[in-house]
């Protein structure tokens, strides 16, 4: 869900707010009042928005609890107001330790972009004198708080550690985000989810102890469940693994990973880049449909795959659809013994959904139209880049998921969480590097896989989620030779493993290295300097492949096909204008200039600057208006300072930032605007937009610009919307001065979005150092299932 539908539907978790008057921002705030009196406290909230640095929505909140309260201790209402801004911040609730600790820190005030001339009070000057037990006691009101279920707009969560306060709602998303999947990991029948795998030819029988779906003897079993309890067919996980997975002489994680997946009604896969995920779940989808059609070969399993984004979800599609093509369908089908290779063949989905189309989104309401009363009708949901799920999205997942079906989420936990509230996976999959899986977990993956674990991953103590993740360690895209596997690598190692000094020492290794696909380019740090404006320029239209060992040129991939030297911004325009159809009609000759807009579209995706930010002159608006100036001057875009910035014009690049069902666009879409000979007038052209689509038959979908309402200039993005996409070349701009905003997963998700090439610009030295030591802290209650 995009940031402005985000807070658009926000005011019904604390009911209708009357939008009272707004009275102008008090000059002059008593910081220390403000934890005393409710009306300086009223008069520093309005000082805090003024500024930006609360959100309208977070001072409504206040007042309304003030209005509806009189007697609430301001210090409540201080808690609340700083805890509907941390959902804002990405996080599900306001840890009161923590903001006590660190409160700037804590709540990443001042904000981007403030340039701290005559600020407002900052929350490290409010809160300099008070104390945790008196903050403790103020949370505490019968009508506006309570510890647990109930009415209160606020809930207060008391751990061994800290304090959380949250608003209803997300702790309502939390509770059952919790409860769904415990349900789906605890056996009903109070067996346990680990009893004891006797002997290879009987693998099933601690699968039984799972439980789905209810059944008239009162235990829950789903379809796949059934089917690894059909005796006539014994050994048929461990054969099926066999036939999905050569041998190999080290530990397969991905065959672990299809194991643990297949057995349990919820599991997670994860791994960074080019680790197999996608090729895991393909297996998986084939093994679950072989163990299924072995019992019921007239009723395959309903599956159903579907990503957070449409770029991710046609992302997958592409990369399934391959997968799918090799797999050994026959080998699969004997197995089952009966004929059953074309339902295998045509069992196994290659569509991929955006959730939002899954759940039936319907406009001005934050409901799905699947839901626990009207659930989904699927067997199995695969789940592709989990990590940019926000818990409220999984929460609807989750509740309109049936009981007996399996959910199978896929990503990589060390990117950046979701823009909005919550980061499910990273919360999930917090030990998942140990994996800590119990003696029976081991037994049972050793029967089915063939493969012994070893020692170091088990763990007596294992909780039943451990039991349902696999992380997958091996990149099979990036090998010792690649320069991004490595920094990835080194920037990724946890912070307990090393000092400070000894990662710096290690990323600055393999920057050093002189590995065939990494460039590192320093700046001084001033946006105005002509020498960074060449540097950075040249490589924004060319892409600066000499700054590659052998100017980019003689590298192949994997199967020894040759890569591309690394292009700029350059290449696509270029392509869009020696491709552009000669004396053809629009409507006419539409295959021509379809395949002239996906040429141009494919050349675009070649190359994509990054940056973390987004004000400022290194934020992705003013870099925006920088590049198209540079490609003016190069006589690649045409166009007045006034159009560059505001207008339309051809060769512009957008990026789509919320859902619009109407023009079938996605959050994430990129689209290219072209121009068309215009069907009414002849000898003049229109602007459209040309987006990709998945349709063979309309493989481009062309929007008026002015149908366009939520789009952006996409000549530099930002690492977060970058989430979901991979380019050819991607260069990562770190701006000069340090800033919350840069942390080790923003560069980590950043240079993982580099398939082939990467530059790495530092706008001042020293920046990359400070940003792989700063780790997020998303703060949230799920954790312990
Ligand atoms: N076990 C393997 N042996 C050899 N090559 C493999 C293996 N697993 C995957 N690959 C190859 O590695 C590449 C990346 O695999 P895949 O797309 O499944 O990874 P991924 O983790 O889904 O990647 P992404 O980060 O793009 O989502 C593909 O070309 C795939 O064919």
């Amino acid at each position: 869900m995009s940031g402005s539908q985000h807070d658009h539907h926000t005011p019904d978790l604390f009911g209708d707010a009357p939008e009272a008057d707004q009275p102008s921002a008090p000059a002059q705030v008593n910081a220390h009042l403000a934890l005393s009196d409710t009306g300086e406290l009223l008069a520093l909230c309005e000082r805090w928005v003024a500024r930006g640095w609360l959100r309208d929505l977070d001072r409504a909140l206040v007042r309304f609890l003030a209005t509806e309260a009189p007697d609430a201790p301001p210090l409540l209402l201080l808690g609340a107001a700083l805890a509907s801004h941390q959902l804002g911040r990405g996080h599900v609730c306001l840890d009161i330790n923590a903001t006590l600790n660190a409160p700037d820190f804590a709540l990443s005030l001042p904000p981007e972009g403030d340039d701290l001339t005559d600020p407002p009070p900052l929350p490290s000057e409010v809160l300099a004198t008070l104390t945790l037990p008196d903050w403790q006691a103020a949370l505490n009101h019968p009508t506006l708080i309570s510890q647990g279920p109930g009415n209160t707009p606020l809930v207060r969560s008391d751990s061994e550690h800290t304090t959380r306060l949250y608003l209803r709602r997300y702790w309502q998303y939390e509770q059952t985000l919790h409860q769904e999947i415990a349900n789906r990991l605890t056996p009903k029948d109070g067996d346990e989810l680990n009893s004891t795998c006797r002997s290879p030819s009987h693998w099933w029988f601690d699968t039984s102890a799972i439980d789905s779906g209810t059944e008239p003897n009162g235990t829950c079993r789903s379809p796949i469940h059934r089917a690894m309890d059909d005796a006539s067919h014994p050994d048929l996980l461990p054969n099926a693994l066999n036939t999905l997975f050569q041998p190999t002489t080290t530990l397969d994680w991905q065959k672990t990973a299809c194991a643990l997946a297949a057995r349990n009604r919820f599991g997670v896969i994860t791994g960074g880049p080019g680790t197999g995920k996608t090729t895991t779940v393909v297996r998986l989808l084939a093994l679950l449909q072989t163990l299924q059609l072995a019992q019921s070969p007239t009723q395959p399993l309903r599956i159903r795959l579907a990503a957070p984004t449409g770029k991710a979800a046609a992302r997958l599609n592409e990369s399934i659809a391959g997968q799918v093509s090799v797999l050994p369908i026959d080998a699969l089908a004997e197995l089952c013994d009966d004929a059953v290779t074309e339902q295998l063949q045509a069992s196994i989905p290659t569509e991929v959904t955006t959730l939002h189309r899954l759940l039936g989104a319907r406009p001005d309401t934050r409901h799905f139209r699947h839901n626990a009363a009207n659930p989904l009708a699927l067997d199995v949901l695969v789940i592709d880049e989990a990590s940019m799920v926000d818990i409220e999205m999984m929460t609807a997942v989750l509740s309109a998921l049936p009981a007996q079906a399996q959910l199978v989420l896929l990503g990589d936990k060390d990117q950046l969480a979701s823009v909005e509230a919550g980061a499910v996976l990273g919360d999930l999959c917090r030990r998942a590097e140990a994996a800590h899986y119990t003696p029976e977990t081991a037994q049972w993956l050793e029967n089915a896989t063939g493969q012994p674990l070893p020692e170091h991953y088990l763990d007596t103590n294992g909780q039943p989620l451990d039991q349902a993740i696999t992380m997958l360690r091996v990149s099979h895209r990036f090998n010792a030779e690649s320069g991004i596997g490595q920094l990835a690598q080194a920037i990724n190692q946890p912070s307990h493993t090393q000092s400070e000094r000894e990662k710096h020492q290690a990323v600055h290794g393999v920057l050093r290295h002189g590995y065939p696909d990494l460039h590192h380019l320093v700046l001084g740090g001033n946006a105005e300097s002509r020498e960074e404006d060449t540097a950075l320029d040249k490589l924004v239209i060319h892409g600066s492949p000499d700054a590659f060992p052998s100017a980019g040129e003689g590298r192949t991939d994997h199967e020894g096909s040759p890569i591309a030297p690394p292009t700029g911004y350059r290449h696509y325009l270029n392509t869009l204008k020696a491709q552009r159809p000669q004396g053809l009609a629009f409507e006419e000759d539409k295959k021509a200039y379809n395949a002239w807009a996906g040429a141009v579209l494919s050349a675009y995706s070649h190359f994509q600057l990054l940056s973390a930010l987004r004000k400022g002159p290194w934020g992705v608006e003013g870099l925006n208006l920088r590049i198209a100036k540079t490609l003016r001057s190069e006589k690649l875009l045409f166009g007045s300072d006034h159009i560059l910035e505001k207008g339309w014009y051809e060769g512009r690049p957008v990026l789509v930032t919320q859902n619009d069902y109407g023009l079938k666009l996605m959050n994430g879409d990129i689209g290219i605007t072209l121009a068309v000979p215009d069907p009414r007038t002849p000898g003049k052209s229109l602007l459209r937009v040309a987006f990709p689509t998945s349709d063979p038959e309309k493989p481009i979908n062309w929007v008026l610009p002015s149908r366009l309402h939520a789009v952006e200039t996409v000549f530099a993005m930002t690492v977060h919307k970058s989430q979901g996409s991979e380019f050819l070349h991607t260069a990562l701009l770190l701006p000069p001065t340090p800033n919350p905003i840069l942390t080790r997963e923003l560069v980590y998700t950043g240079i993982t979005r580099a398939r082939e090439w990467l530059t790495l610009i530092e706008a001042k030295r020293g920046i990359l150092n400070d940003a792989v030591t700063r780790e997020v802290m998303r703060v949230s209650g799920l954790k312990g299932i």
